[in-house]
């Protein structure tokens, strides 16, 4: 059996027992973060610690500051009442916590790291302004003409079908992709046919690529030279929220924005396109998931690369929630197994809660609204030099 059918069979009845589980509640295994954050109690068979993620006050007060002047670059007709509800959140208390896990070092899991606020403002900014900038490959881009752009809430907007898809590589067949996850993500109907936006923003739209555009089909970034056309720069004000002091360490130079609706599902893939190995970042926004991390067998030292890989940790990803691969775990097996619905926190829910402005605005944030309400936004982010 090879290294990657092994790893298959370890997933398999994982993405099987939670496709059906009505509530991630149910599942003893399943660790719950801020539960752990209170008890200190891990799953059966893991040890976990927990400790505060930041290091130092100042620390802290720099992550305010941070989340303070993302949410002043938000649009006017919001940014007044997301910076009230910011200040009061963090008046109240910001002071995360990390869960580490013995079997599993170098993964550290900080529940509850990005404020409300600022998940509010980062939704905004997705679909205002990421998905619209062609310069950010989606999965519809090789068989839709995008136009001057992704606009997901246009009315009566209809992609038409490219002459001629885009070629994209040939699929090399990566080792780190068991099932398919270009094609799982993408779910492209066998014939194109001009497709109705909101198809496109209810299921078909799964990922946009930011900073290196990270090509799902080679599973390769097209070029490793900064400022080429593969390799536009990371968009600024996103990259703000995933640098210092907020991920010490981290340059982010690509990304990949993960849309799930309930019922999509990521299979198991390691990600090693990149060619250093700082910490690989994950920040969640909107439904509960269920999202696994396996690796081989850690002998104190090292790695031992094809060997057996451990039983997945399962943990459960709430909104706002944010995980880092780092040193032994940054090539960790990992998938997402279930992503619940109505699971959504209700300040994303009503979005609409926060503008200012007329009608017009506030029936555009309450579309917004409607549609995180049905969402699992995850921002991935990596550093690829
Ligand atoms: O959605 C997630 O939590 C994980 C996404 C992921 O693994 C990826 O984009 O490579
Ligand atoms: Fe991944």
């Amino acid at each position: 059996m090879t290294n990657t059918e092994k790893v298959q069979d370890i997933f398999r009845p994982l993405y099987k027992r939670d496709r059906h589980l009505q509530a991630p509640e149910m599942c003893a295994e399943i660790l719950d973060l801020r539960q752990a954050a209170q008890n200190n109690i891990g799953p059966p068979g893991y040890r976990i610690r927990v400790s505060r993620y930041y290091p130092t006050d100042s620390a802290i007060s720099h992550a305010k500051s941070v989340f303070s002047s993302y949410i002043e670059s938000a649009p006017e007709s919001v940014a007044m009442k997301l910076q009230e509800a910011l200040t009061e959140e963090l008046e109240n208390h910001y002071d995360p916590v990390q869960i580490t896990v013995d079997e599993l070092p170098g993964l550290v899991l900080i529940p509850e790291l990005l404020p409300h606020a600022a998940q509010c403002a980062a939704v905004a900014e997705i679909v205002r302004d990421l998905v619209p900038d062609t310069r950010h490959r989606n999965n519809l881009d090789i068989h839709y003409s995008m136009g001057s752009g992704l606009s997901l809430f246009e009315k009566d907007k209809v992609l038409e079908p490219l002459a001629e898809p885009i070629y994209m590589g040939e699929d090399n067949k990566a080792e780190g992709c068991m099932i398919d996850a270009s094609a799982t993500r993408s779910e492209l109907p066998a014939s194109i046919t001009p497709m109705p936006i909101a198809m496109v923003r209810m299921r078909k739209l799964r990922w946009i690529t930011l900073g290196g555009q990270y090509n799902w089909t080679t599973k390769k970034y097209p070029t490793f030279t900064r400022g080429a056309e593969g390799f536009p720069e990371f968009p600024a004000r996103m990259g703000s929220l995933f640098s210092e002091p907020v991920f010490p360490g981290l340059t982010p130079e690509a990304a990949i924005i993960n849309f799930y609706s309930p019922g999509d599902t990521l299979s198991p893939h390691r990600d090693v396109a990149e060619l250093c190995m700082a910490d690989l970042v994950s920040v969640s926004i909107g439904c509960e998931a269920v999202f696994y991390a396996g690796m081989e067998r850690y002998s104190g030292q090292q790695q031992q690369q094809g060997t057996e890989v451990l039983q997945p940790l399962q943990m459960l990803l709430r909104s706002g929630d944010a995980v880092v691969m780092g040193s032994n775990s940054r090539h960790a097996y990992h998938g997402v197994g279930k992503v619940w619905a109505k699971t959504c926190p209700d300040y994303l829910k009503s979005l609409d809660n926060f503008v200012i402005g007329d009608d017009e605005e506030h029936e555009l944030w309450r579309r917004y609204g409607e549609w995180m309400a049905n969402k699992r936004v995850n921002i991935n982010v990596r550093q690829m030099l």
